[in-house]
């Protein structure tokens, strides 16, 4: 690394043997110099220091990512990072428990605090930027660690966390310097530990040692080789060029017994050209014996080692060593030093740096603060919140009205549902009284909104023309022939098949229409979701115009409940829309079944329904889905051939049949006894179950435009006065008659008003109607009414202690920032 710390050259990187001299004298100073010059100097170092130990204490606690110079010990297990960190502080705090070794990184502020006699050493909070009281024996401090230790992993499920430890201690013999100690690299996991823990904390340290602002101190024994060495490959993929690693070879006492010429020592002490010309290790011995001994004591032994070091290479090898070169590298106090030096020299650098981003994060996190104000403010201003609600309510209405009208986004594939998820999700898996599966066209594609609501009045209409009018007893047929002859008259077949063809209608499509009313809310309802989707991705820096309405959970639930009893009023609404145009097509005195133009329509194709439904019709059987097997789902999706695309599914029969000539051919004395699909004429394989009227044996028995011709007429009192129980032929005229009026009867409720009815009677509501209705019952309401949609104790708790946070943390930033600002004065 660029080592000028120790003076303003470069002494490491540039190996000059003066300059080194002048570095080994500088380093045997002690920090606390005497000296006014130094002292002056000192004190600088330290108001920097210390305003950096408050800025990191800060970034800790409040996950505050500053670029904040600190040193990161790094290194192999058993490495001695523990036994330097004491050394470094000047007495012994960690009574190691060599099993458990290193788990969690700890952060260690050394303040170097003359009146400190006794080390006084204090822990952070686990969550908070506070110090706890001082801890003053060391083995409490080694139990507090382990006891942190196992606390933490024991809560994550972890052997290892990057969580660190962070200890402040002031000492009056400690540097002032700023240490991570982490876990050191293993080769393979401890019994009963987790397989990959090896690579946990490989990739762990990695992450801490990433940042270019970190000095990384790596440790290794100075009884491994540079060749063999097993972790400097890690430290290089870290720090390619080392121009940021400080290296150390620990244990420099084990190896000093094999030197014995002084080539061999200089050999060793350049390291072989491993680690580049730039780079020198520093060459670090400590104290071997682990019994426990005074602060004091333990200090002279670090000194004595050191002493004990130079002399045994000054005495006991042949030519000593290099002096010149190595000296300055040669004992912990050199290292000890040059540490200080570096970090001094790193905090100068970085200061009008950390300096502007200070400034940027103080503005940051006080528009935060100003923010949960406002929000806190918001909750006790009705004013605002009636202003914010109703804005929030028009949002959402306005994004309902767009996606009835048409819309993409949300992604239908994720938000919309294909006809057997809209089936099984409202609760109405099967039209009443259809037993077969009712499939429209493109039932396979997710819709939602308008799309959603066309197929399934789609559906609606394919479940209606798929329904037969039902076989009547021959019981009833008398019943109601024979009463129609008593009271005289000629038209005695027709009104009894009228009748018969009511009564089905009624009971038969009555489910049906409330079922597609169920159906088409279901469609409605699920649109409140999609729009409050839209509102959010629309609307990003939605509060910042209209006030956020996030974490007001009561309102949102009361607007949800408000748009669904909307929808379902509408849903009631149509029911009964519905049912009356059933009612009034059913009525005896409807003339549905005897309009000319209507039959007359139906076989041309032309004029019986407004043009729209036209139009309307052949939406609905453009079918978008993949065209995969085609063939075989256009068979079951109900869908008309094409000679149809004008007509609605149930046209079929009277476009191509007896209704072709406006006429209708009634069979004559089929048997009775034959089923009543045979005597029908029912074709079961076309879809839209149309009757087909004819048989092998045909009399011309004709109704024109919808009127029994006068010669059948004729014939009715002889139909009448016949035996219907052995005579089939008045029994099969007035079922077929029957079957005609019925398809009559759908062919208009169908067409010509419930189609319109369930168009008018839920979208244009929902578009003209929705937004008022939600803002009467919402808004409408007294104050205190109002106030109940907003009633959060616990939001507003939580933004209490929000604005609590916010306020210590822009307090402590804001005061880290004015003591940086005198920094950068003296500078
Ligand atoms: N001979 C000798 N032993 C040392 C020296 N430094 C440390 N030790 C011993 O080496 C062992 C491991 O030292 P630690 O400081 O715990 O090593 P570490 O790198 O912190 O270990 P982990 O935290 O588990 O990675 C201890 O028994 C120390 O007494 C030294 O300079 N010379």
């Amino acid at each position: 690394m660029a080592a000028n710390a120790l003076t303003t050259s470069t002494p490491i990187k540039t190996p000059n043997p003066k300059v080194h001299s002048a570095a080994a004298r500088r380093v045997a100073q002690p920090s606390h110099s005497t000296n006014a010059d130094s002292s002056a100097a000192s004190a600088d170092f330290k108001s920097r220091f210390e305003a950096y130990n408050r800025l990191q204490a800060a970034a800790f606690a409040f996950g505050e990512k500053l670029p904040i110079p600190e040193i990161v010990a790094v290194g192999g297990q058993s490495d001695g990072k523990s036994s330097l960190l004491e050394a470094l502080l000047g007495f012994r705090f960690n009574v190691r428990e060599v099993e458990m070794g290193t788990r969690r990184p700890l952060v260690l502020q050394m303040v170097h605090d003359p009146a400190s006699l006794e080390p006084r050493c204090r822990f952070q909070d686990e969550d908070s930027e506070e110090y706890g009281c001082p801890v003053v024996l060391g083995t409490a401090i080694a139990d507090l660690i382990r006891s942190r230790t196992e606390a933490h992993l024991k809560k994550i499920g972890a052997a290892v966390s990057s969580k660190p430890i962070v200890m402040r201690a002031e000492y009056a013999h400690c540097p002032n310097l700023t240490i991570i100690d982490t876990p050191g690299f293993v080769l393979k996991a401890k019994k009963g530990e987790p397989e990959n823990t090896p690579n946990e904390i490989l990739s762990m340290v990695k992450s801490l040692a990433s940042p270019p602002h970190r000095l990384l101190l790596f440790l290794q024994q100075s009884s491994v080789e540079w060749c063999s060495s097993l972790w400097l490959d890690s430290i290089k993929e870290i720090d390619p060029t080392f121009k940021r690693t400080i290296i150390v070879v620990s244990k420099f006492d084990n190896r000093l017994k094999e030197f014995s010429e002084s080539w061999e020592v200089d050999r060793y002490l350049s390291a072989s050209g491993y680690l580049g010309d730039n780079t020198h290790p520093f060459f670090v011995a400590l104290p071997k014996d682990r019994g426990m001994v005074t602060n004091e004591e333990f200090r002279r032994q670090i000194s004595q080692v050191d002493l004990d070091v130079l002399h045994h290479l000054r005495q006991n090898v042949k030519g000593g060593f290099n002096e010149e070169k190595f000296e300055p590298f040669i004992g912990f106090g050199c290292l000890r030093k040059f540490l200080e030096c570096e970090l001094q020299k790193r905090y100068k650098e970085a200061a009008p740096a950390t300096l502007a981003l200070l400034d940027q994060r103080c503005s940051e996190v006080s528009l935060e603060l100003s923010r949960i104000e406002y929000k806190l403010q918001a909750t006790s201003d009705i004013s605002h919140l009636r202003k914010s609600a109703m804005l929030h309510a028009a949002s959402i209405c306005t994004h309902v009205g767009a996606l009835i009208d048409g819309a993409a986004d949300p992604a239908p594939e994720q938000w919309g549902k294909s006809t057997v998820e809209e089936q099984q999700e409202s609760g109405f898996g099967s039209w009443p009284g259809v037993i077969a599966a009712v499939k429209p066209p493109n039932c396979n594609l997710r819709l939602y909104g308008g799309a959603a609501f066309e197929r399934v009045m789609h559906e609606f209409r394919c479940a209606t023309y798929s329904i037969e009018c039902p076989p009547v007893s021959r019981e009833k047929v008398a019943n109601i022939l024979l009463a129609h002859a008593g009271r005289g008259g000629g038209g005695g077949i027709v009104e009894a098949a009228a009748e018969i063809a009511r009564a089905a209608a009624r009971a038969w499509f009555a489910p049906i229409l409330d079922t597609a009313c169920e159906r088409l809310a279901f469609v409605l309802r699920s649109l409140f979701d999609l729009a409050v989707e839209r509102n959010r991705s629309h609307d990003s820096d939605y509060w910042q115009k209209n006030g956020d309405m996030d974490g007001y959970i009561g309102f949102h639930a009361a607007l949800r409940r408000s748009y669904n009893s909307f929808v379902n009023g509408l849903s009631k609404h149509c029911k009964q829309l519905v049912r009356h145009h059933l009612d009034s097509v059913t009525s005896p005195y409807s003339q549905v079944c005897y309009e000319p133009d209507f039959l007359g329509g139906i076989g041309s194709g032309s004029n019986s329904y407004p043009r729209s439904n036209q139009i309307q019709s052949i939406s609905y059987f453009l079918d978008l889905s993949e065209s995969t097997g085609a063939q075989e789902e256009m068979d079951q999706e109900n869908v008309p051939p094409k000679d149809q695309l004008n007509t609605t599914p149930g046209k079929k029969m009277e476009s191509r049949e007896a209704l072709k000539e406006s006429q209708m051919t009634i069979p004559e004395t089929p048997s009775p006894d034959l089923p009543v699909d045979a005597v029908l004429g029912v074709r079961k394989k076309d879809n839209s179950h149309c009757l087909d009227i004819g048989g092998r044996k045909r009399q011309a028995r004709t109704v024109t435009n919808g009127r029994i011709s006068d010669a059948t007429r004729n014939q009715n009192s002889s139909f009448v006065f016949g035996d219907i129980a052995k005579s089939g032929s008045s029994y099969i005229d007035i079922c077929s008659l029957a079957a005609q009026h019925f398809a009559r009867i759908r062919e208009v409720l169908i067409e010509r008003s419930v189609s319109s009815a369930l168009n008018s009677g839920f979208l244009t509501p929902c578009r003209e109607r929705l937004i008022v209705a939600l803002g009467l019952e919402l808004f409408a309401v007294t104050d205190e009414n109002f106030m109940d949609m907003f009633v959060a104790p616990g939001a507003i708790d939580v933004l209490q202690n929000e604005r609590k946070s916010l306020q210590k943390r822009e307090k402590i930033l804001q005061s880290c920032l004015n003591e940086f600002k005198n920094i950068a004065r003296a500078l």
